[in-house]
């Protein structure tokens, strides 16, 4: 598969704090989950991404075009990708249509009917189509996250960037919009806190902590480093990372010394995440 994202020795460092990197990496078509603690960076490496934001050391190139290099390869390579915030302002007044129309404007998408069959196109792609003609501050919370979705969806980018994307949608949507990413063609590029749509939908994840990537392989590879070392019983582990009574009444300790009588389950991206988490704060030395 070709490489649609080459990040080669990229930070970024605000006064004397680098907040991402140095990072070295490919990102290839595919669902891509990009997992870390708050602060970790996750956000700035999608704004750098999206060309918002300069690097302030490396080179990043996005369908072969150096967006260090050029203004032009940065507006060659922005035609080709679509970058969903974690927070999107949007303008007082304007219907759900008016908006992601707004955005197809500045896109460039010249024709009028053109643009306005993309506009319903992505409308319908996040089950708005039967709210086009709200005001935007009518919506609910979890349609607005799906309107500023849709925008990210214009053009159907070679490269989507999500921050956040799944925040504040119901089951059903949330399931929605799985279908709809893993129906997509290029690269997806999600940051999330939800360990459930990593496993559901993702087939590469990436974990970063201090801006620095921990991990980067297969959602199966990622889950075989907790294999073995998930429990459930009737007390606690012994020196468990976690450890919660479920519903049934039995403990599920991650990581730690088995208890008696407990046996070993099959671990989940969650508990991948908190034994990485965990020895990454014991290789610092942070209790
Ligand atoms: N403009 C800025 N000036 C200085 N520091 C910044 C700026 N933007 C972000 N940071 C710092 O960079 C680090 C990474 O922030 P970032 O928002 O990328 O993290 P994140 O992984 O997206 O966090 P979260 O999961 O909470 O959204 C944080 O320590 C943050 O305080």
């Amino acid at each position: 598969m070709s490489v649609m994202v080459n990040l080669d020795g990229v930070s970024k460092t605000y006064g004397r704090a680098t907040v991402v990197g140095p990072i070295t990496v490919d990102l290839r078509p595919g669902v891509i989950g990009l997992l870390g603690p708050n602060g970790a960076g996750k956000t700035t490496l999608l704004r750098l991404l999206s060309t918002a934001l300069p690097s302030s050391t490396g080179r990043i190139t996005i369908a072969g075009f150096d967006v260090c290099a050029t203004h032009a390869n940065r507006v060659a390579a922005r035609r080709r990708l679509g970058y969903c915030p974690q927070e999107v302002t949007f303008p007082r007044g304007m219907t759900a249509f008016g908006f992601v129309e707004y955005i197809a404007v500045l896109k460039e998408w010249k024709d009028a009917d053109t643009r306005h069959r993309e506009v319903r196109r992505v409308l319908d792609l996040v089950d708005l189509g039967d709210r086009t003609a709200m005001k935007v501050s009518k919506l609910s919370g979890g349609q607005r996250r799906r309107l500023a979705i849709a925008q990210a969806l214009i053009g159907a980018p070679d490269l989507l960037l999500l921050d956040e994307p799944t925040t504040g949608l119901d089951p059903e949507q949330r399931a929605s919009l799985r279908g709809l990413l893993s129906g997509l063609a290029g690269t997806v590029l999600i940051s999330t806190h939800q360990t459930e749509d990593v496993s559901a939908l993702c087939d590469r994840v990436l974990v970063i902590d201090a801006g620095v990537i921990h991990f980067d392989g297969a959602v199966p590879e990622f889950l075989a480093t907790a294999a073995g070392r998930v429990h459930l019983g009737p007390t606690a582990s012994p020196g468990a990372v976690q450890t919660w009574k479920t519903g049934t009444g039995l403990v599920r300790s991650v990581g730690g010394q088995p208890a008696p009588d407990s046996s070993v389950v099959d671990p989940s991206v969650e508990d991948a995440y908190l034994l990485l988490r965990s020895a990454e704060r014991t290789r610092q030395g942070v209790v």
